[in-house]
């Protein structure tokens, strides 16, 4: 199945010069969510992964169902003002702008390992601030999982010590 095919590209949006890929089309096609989804698994299933976590919002809907694949649970990681307990949070850059991410503190237990899945990487910010509360939790990141990697911002380069799956590259 070609993923791509699934993608719609969204000229100046949010913001004039920003070529906005939007995953809707895969989501709302049952085959291709699916398909994606155990792509994913195929991947992570011999990492011994213990919990997903996904950052808000499009994260939630590549990790949830990983994550169920897996037979694990998931964790959100929020921005902030938007979890009721107590958390952890970092301060990140993203391609549009500025944000703040927050996880409950009890999300991720020392020593577990962790999958993060996300539907794109950019500038790979809101991926290096999820790596930084999990690890602030003592969790440990055994992989990393996204549809879509642009490769011009080079986001990879921050991740680059991690086991990295991606599906379509832009
Ligand atoms: O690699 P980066 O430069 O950090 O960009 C990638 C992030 O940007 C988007 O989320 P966004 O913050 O727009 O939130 P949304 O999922 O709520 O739309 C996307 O879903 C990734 O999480
Ligand atoms: N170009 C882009 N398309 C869709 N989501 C994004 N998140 C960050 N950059 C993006």
């Amino acid at each position: 199945m070609n993923l791509k095919d699934y993608i719609t590209d969204v000229v100046d949006f949010p913001e004039k010069g920003i070529i906005f890929r939007d995953i809707s089309p895969l989501m709302q096609d049952g085959d291709a969510y699916r398909f994606a989804v155990n792509e994913i698994v195929e991947f992570a299933k011999d990492l011994g992964v213990d919990k997903v976590v996904g950052p808000e919002a499009r994260g939630f809907m590549v990790g949830c169902p990983v994550a169920v694949g897996l037979g694990c649970g998931f964790a959100m990681a929020r921005k902030k003002g938007k979890l009721p307990r107590e958390t952890v949070e970092v301060d990140y850059g993203l391609e549009y702008g500025e944000a703040t991410l927050q996880l409950h503190s009890d999300a991720v237990k020392p020593g577990e390992k962790v999958l993060i899945c996300d539907d794109l990487l950019a500038t790979g910010g809101t991926t290096l601030a999820t790596v930084e509360l999990i690890e602030k939790l003592g969790g440990e990141v055994v992989g990393l999982a996204f549809l879509i990697e642009l490769m011009d911002l080079k986001g990879r380069d921050k991740i680059e010590k991690y086991t990295i799956k991606t599906l379509m590259e832009y």
